[in-house]
């Protein structure tokens, strides 16, 4: 086994439905059955519970295999007059192990600032919630050569407000904006320099996390950019939005992580 083993974790978005998640259980209880690699799927929080009753329905079947459950968002707030949103405890009570937190599409759609991503990190943790903060940097940005500053300052804002030490329970998925849902992967040479540059920036403060964390990959994976991608050294797995739709593709991703 690797140091880090590695990740799959399919981000929904606004899209599934129950059906997806019996598809998917049907095909992992033949297919996946070794705990090289762990699975997370991040359904919308109106499917977490289906996927719950599937994952313990399929204990048996699944019986060496990591599957578990991620939600999509939280809110940073623990309880009160926040109509529509869901708390970490929330997530915690419906079997949710990570959460997604920062991804791009909250950040430019809702609003979403680095310091309310920073709390939501706490939030995350402080219910016992394992953060998969997204971090990456636009078109423009990497055009302008700032790739690294902006993945530094969405970092630090983080490490500021939570210590470095947070990130011994948290993961990293990088996951640049220009190849989000475009089909436009990052190659894996780009891939690799982002990720390497993220495990040095958290190594400088502690040498333990740099080499523990790990950081997916997320930004139009197939099955047929994957192995390239996930074979890189610093790259631990993919966080997967599109391809995580079609059960075959998602399992295929999960096989690639599996002999990465
Ligand atoms: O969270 C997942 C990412 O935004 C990647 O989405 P994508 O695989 O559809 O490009």
């Amino acid at each position: 086994m690797a140091l880090r083993r590695p990740m799959v974790a399919g981000n929904w978005k606004m899209n599934g439905n129950s059906a997806l998640a019996q598809e998917l259980f049907k095909k992992f209880a033949t297919k996946l059955q070794n705990d090289s690699a762990e699975v997370v799927l991040c359904p919308p929080s109106i499917y977490l519970e289906s996927v719950r009753q599937l994952l313990e329905a399929n204990k048996q079947t699944l019986d060496g295999a990591l599957v578990r459950m991620g939600a999509q968002n939280l809110s940073q707030h623990d309880f009160g007059a926040y109509t529509g949103e869901i708390s970490g405890q929330m997530l915690k009570d419906s079997g949710c192990r990570y959460v997604i937190i920062g991804h791009s599409e909250r950040r430019r759609m809702y609003g979403e600032t680095s310091n309310i991503v920073a709390e939501k990190f706490a939030a995350a943790q402080k219910h016992g919630l394992t953060p998969i903060l997204c971090v990456g940097e636009s078109g423009p940005a990497r055009e302008a050569r700032r790739t690294f500053e902006v993945i530094a300052e969405e970092l630090d804002i983080v490490i500021e407000k939570n210590g470095t030490m947070a990130f011994d329970n948290a993961i990293i998925a990088y996951e640049p904006l220009w190849a989000v849902g475009t089909g436009k992967s990052a190659t894996p040479e780009q891939a690799q320099e982002v990720h390497a540059f993220i495990r040095s920036r958290l190594s400088e403060v502690s040498p333990f996390i740099g080499e523990n964390i790990r950081i997916l990959y997320g930004g139009s994976v197939t099955p047929s950019n994957a192995a390239d991608i996930f074979a890189q050294p610093d790259v631990d797995g993919g966080l997967i939005g599109g391809a995580s739709l079609n059960s075959s593709e998602f399992l295929s991703l999960c096989t690639i992580a599996m002999s990465a």
